[in-house]
């Protein structure tokens, strides 16, 4: 059994992906964190007939550090949703200035509580605060990076469903078929669709601007709920699903449970930490120490990841889209890690 954290549990993300951890059979605690309404929340989901104990905690005050570290205590596997989302006209990176701060503090109560905990970190901009934890991590000389993931499966789930509606296949048929690696915004995101003969047969049968189109999609898929939503946030229940379905996976490995899929969910991790993601970073990624790629799971840790560039059938097209990314990336990569250099934690 598993005590799970959230914070930012009372947000637009964090309420139902709480109920949806409340639902986790295997799950026996909850703490539900948040500066406002978590005591709220908690007695909400209480209620419902499973086992997880829900507990909410509620700062008193900015300067309250004692409530977090007791609401992270014994914490296998905390999830971070806490922070500010977009509005229209805005990028991920424009909130790096207000997210930077909260996730620092939260990973830094981590880094003290509960540094044996699987982190799972979902605030934007992805690309910049997973860096920020594990330059925090670090500090604190507790980083353990086959443990920080930063939630990219949103990317994924779009994937399935907007290539699904294309090739009239069901999406979640998709799911361990396709993949998505890189970072998580724009184009960072890089869709790849040849891992299968099955698939890519049917996605050769697409034309130039079909393709181009869904690529498009899947990388500004976020923009299209920020703008549809009109200043009341950015997506909320599609990641919901998609933050549980990789919390449960990392609850499942916790539980003994391995991983079945070919081609299991990415994460955005620290290559360098990660058995031979040294190399794959020298080889194929212009040493980008983070990147996202799938990742196979044991006891709530990456035991190891699937090479796309030997395994998954990277196309010329797909290629090109890597280089983009990585220009992208690092930029993003070095505004976390220099942000922490000097922080007093
Ligand atoms: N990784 C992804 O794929 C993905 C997808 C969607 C949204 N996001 C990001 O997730 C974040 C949250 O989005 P949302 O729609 O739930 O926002 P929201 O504003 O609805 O909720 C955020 C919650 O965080 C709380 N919070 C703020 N500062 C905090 C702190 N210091 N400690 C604890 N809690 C704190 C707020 O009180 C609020 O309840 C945003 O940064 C958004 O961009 C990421
Ligand atoms: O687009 C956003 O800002 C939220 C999230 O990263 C998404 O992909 O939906």
């Amino acid at each position: 059994m598993v005590k799970v954290t959230v914070c930012g549990a009372a947000g637009g993300i964090g309420q139902p992906l709480s109920l949806l951890l409340k639902l986790n059979q295997q799950v026996s605690e909850l703490s539900l964190y948040d500066v406002v309404n978590a005591n709220g929340v908690a007695a909400d989901l209480s209620h419902i007939c499973s086992p997880a104990k829900v507990t909410g905690y509620q700062p008193s005050s900015k300067e309250d550090k004692d409530t977090i570290h007791k609401a992270l205590v014994n914490s296998d596997l905390v999830v971070i949703p806490a922070g500010v989302p977009r509005k229209p006209g805005m990028t991920r990176g424009d909130l790096f200035n207000i997210n930077a701060s909260i996730i620092r503090d939260i990973v830094a109560s981590i880094g003290k509580a509960c540094p044996k905990a699987a982190i799972l970190i979902i605030s934007n901009p992805v690309n910049s605060t997973v860096p920020i934890a594990a330059e925090v991590l670090k500090k604190l000389g507790v980083f353990n990076p086959k443990k920080l993931f930063g939630v990219t499966t949103l990317d994924s789930v779009r994937a399935e469903t907007f290539l699904g509606e294309l090739i009239k296949e069901t999406p979640s048929s998709l799911k361990g078929q396709i993949s998505v690696i890189g970072g998580h915004s724009g184009d960072t995101i890089v869709p790849l669709v040849h891992a299968t003969a099955l698939v890519a047969k049917k996605v050769s049968g697409l034309s130039k601007s079909q393709y181009d189109e869904f690529i498009h999609r899947v990388q500004f898929g976020g923009d299209e709920v920020v703008k549809a939503k009109n200043g009341a946030g950015s997506a909320t229940l599609s990641m919901a699903y998609a933050g549980y379905r990789f919390a449960e996976k990392v609850i499942g490995s916790l539980n003994g449970q391995s991983e079945n899929s070919e081609i299991p969910d990415s994460s955005y991790i620290y290559l360098p930490g990660v058995p031979n993601g040294k190399e794959l970073s020298q080889k194929h990624l212009k040493n980008a120490e983070f990147f996202s790629v799938p990742v196979i799971l044991e006891n709530g840790q990456i035991k190891s990841f699937v090479n796309p560039f030997d395994k998954l059938n990277v196309s010329s097209e797909e290629s090109k889209l890597v280089d983009v990314a990585l220009d992208g990336l690092q930029k993003s990569i070095d505004q976390g890690t220099s942000f922490v250099t000097g922080s007093k934690l």
